[in-house]
Parts: C-alpha cells; structure tokens; sequence
C-alpha cells in the first residue's frame, strides 16, 4: 500500500479531488513540481484507475494556447474538401498515418450507419530509413504532413508536450503499481502512440439523444489523454450504467488502456466507452500513450495489502505484445488493412501473431474505420 502523508504535513493547500459524477478531478501539480502532496495525488489516480479507470486532470503543464492552436490547424484541415484530405489518406506510404475519412462506415452492431466522424492520425515522425519501416512496420515511418499553415509546427508541438506528459503519468503509474522508477518509461524509446484529431460532424441529431457516433471500445495502448471540446463520452460507472464523461475547463481526460489493465493483472480498469451523437460539430484530440512495439507485457505481481476493490474481469492475463494487440485491434477497425492481408500486399504484418485477444470476453468495438 502506498504510503499516506506523513501526519504532520498540512494539506491545507493540496487540492482535494472533486466529484463529478464518478470521474474525479486531479490536480496533477504535486507530481509536475515534486511537492509534498505527491502520494496523496498517487492515492487518488490509484482510486479512480480501480473504479471506473477514468478521471479528469488539472494543472498538467502543457502550454494552455496550443489547444487553441491545435483546433485551428485541425479546423482549417477538415474544411477542406474531400479530394485534398484524400491526398494524405491513411494507408498510403505503407503508414498507418493520416487522414480517415467520413465515409469509412463502421460494421459494428453500435456504430453501424452512424458514424459521422472523420479523423487525421499520427504518431512518430521518423526517416524513411527507419529499419522497422523498411520492414514494413506500419506503426513507423515518415509522417506526410498537409500543406496547411502551421499544421505540421502546431501538431508536431503538441506531440511532443503530450508525449512529455504521459511520462510523468507513466512514473506515476509504476509508483501506484510498486515497480522499478522507469520499468515502464524505458520501454518508450520508439513508442507507437498515436495522436488522433477527430472531427464529429454537425448533424440532425438532438442533444438528448443516446444514438451512437464511436461504438463503444476500450483504448488498445497503455492510457490515453484527451481534449474534447464539447460532451458525448460516455463510459461505465462500477454498475456498467453509462455515465458522461464531463468537459471541463483546463482539464483533460485520462483513461486506463488494455495494456496498463494487463500491468497491473486487472487491477487496473481498461473501461468500454464510446461517443453519442447529440448534433453538435464536436472535436476530440485523443493521445494514446503506447510502448515500443515488441515490448511484452504481463502482470507484474506486487503484494495486495488491501481489498481490491473492483473484481479483475480476467484473473489470468497472458502474456502480449503490445505491438501486435495493437495491430491486431487496428487492423479490425481499419478497411485498408483487412484488404492489405487479404492481398497479402505486406510481408510484416503476415508475420504478425493476430490470433490472440485476451480481451475477446469484452465487447470491444471497432473505434476506426470499418
Ligand atoms: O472522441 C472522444 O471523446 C473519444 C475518442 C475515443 O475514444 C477514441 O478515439 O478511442
Ligand atoms: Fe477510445
């Protein structure tokens, strides 16, 4: 169990998390600055990741004025027409980067006919001569950058803040879960996180409607961190009801990914979410914080001194690698890469192990193209 702070520390001015709704929200400034308040800040990430494995962050150090600048460069993408956008069309390149477009429908029972989202996806930007691009490693590899004023300065800035930020709640994680200081840090070298800029169409659709826009779906990587604009998240409280996720001021959402959910041998929730359709043009930048692609992950047993207080939804996590799940759940939401096996065009992912899912007893959904 972690350690309380000390008795006669004051915590007069540590910001005690507020309740909304069940995701609480954590002011994060004890682990940025090292302040006394860290372990209680580690105490309160350690309870939200058990019980619904969201909540919401404040004071997290990225520069406020980028998200202006991410929307802008992010608007001024999508207002162009389909045939530019199509121009840097994921897939291309041999790169799973770029632009997904509206009309990719989604097969899946929740999403089906519904989805109105188009997205612009990104992760390391690397040369060409990239040895696991050669090798055809989708996850690696050049970025094609579009030709829009800033785009590139704005999202590459960005990337970068984002990325220092999952590090410092990647040090967290590995305090709340007892390992090593950088068991997990160090394999983030050359991680495949991604970086998606999601436009939601303004549609029909009522704001007190429960229509569905992206199936419902757990995050594939080790966490990701959000910035939405406007409501429509939903997740599951502890009796799998749907809740909101709230949009707040000056916060960003940070949600457990299956591999932190391995990690940790399910103490740690990978919650199903998804996003309803309530009309508004709404856009979302989530970041999700991923490994090095062979890097293998499975449960890392540290003693249990108290209760756990959400039942694992597995007791036995198998060994996995985060690359492959990856891919493997990748290649399910994305039309491009089912084509690429069925034509075998891509010798890399044949030799890809894409039969094992340790999460096939959850209902995850394609959250991309179908
Ligand atoms: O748009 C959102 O708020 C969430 C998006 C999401 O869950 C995803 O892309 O995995
Ligand atoms: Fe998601």
């Amino acid at each position: 169990m972690l350690n309380v702070v000390s008795s006669n520390t004051t915590l007069s001015s540590y910001h005690f998390t507020q309740t909304s709704n069940e995701i609480p929200i954590i002011d994060i400034s004890p682990l940025i600055n090292g302040s006394v308040y860290h372990n209680q800040c580690l105490i309160e990430i350690e309870k939200a990741c058990r019980e619904t494995g969201f909540f919401a962050i404040k004071n997290f150090g990225v520069d406020p004025k980028l998200y202006q600048q991410l929307m802008t460069v992010a608007k001024t993408f999508f207002n162009q027409s389909e045939k530019f956008k199509r121009r840097y069309q994921i897939g291309l390149n041999g790169r799973h980067c770029g632009y997904v477009p509206l009309t990719e429908n989604g097969l899946c029972e929740d999403e089906a006919n519904k989805r109105l989202y188009e997205a612009f996806d990104l992760s390391l930007d690397l040369p060409a001569s990239d040895p696991d691009h050669q090798r055809g490693n989708i996850f690696y590899g050049p970025v094609k950058w579009p030709e829009i004023k800033n785009f590139h300065l704005t999202v590459k800035q960005y990337f970068q803040q984002v990325r220092n930020l999952s590090h410092i709640l990647t040090t967290a994680f590995e305090k709340i879960l007892g390992m090593p200081d950088g068991f997990m840090l160090s394999k983030m070298h050359k991680p495949t996180s991604q970086l998606r800029l999601i436009h939601y169409l303004q549609n029909q659709a009522h704001l007190d409607n429960v229509d569905i826009n992206m199936g419902a779906h757990t995050d594939y990587e080790l966490f990701t961190i959000l910035f939405a604009d406007k409501t429509g998240l939903q997740t599951q409280n502890l009796n799998g009801e749907w809740i909101d996720v709230p949009v707040m001021p000056d916060t960003l959402t940070i949600n457990i990914g299956d591999m932190l959910e391995v990690w940790s041998d399910g103490i740690f929730k990978s919650n199903l979410h998804r996003v309803i359709n309530q009309g508004q043009e709404r856009y979302s930048f989530p970041y999700f914080a991923s490994l090095d692609y062979d890097t293998v992950v499975s449960p890392f047993k540290k003693k249990q001194t108290e209760k756990q207080i959400r039942v694992p939804r597995s007791t036995t996590y198998q060994p996995i690698k985060a690359g492959e799940h990856l891919l493997q759940q990748v290649t399910r939401d994305f039309a491009y890469l089912r084509r690429q096996f069925v034509e075998r065009s891509n010798s890399f992912l044949l030799n890809q192990r894409l039969d094992i899912n340790p999460f096939q007893n959850t209902v995850t959904q394609p959250r991309g193209e179908q």
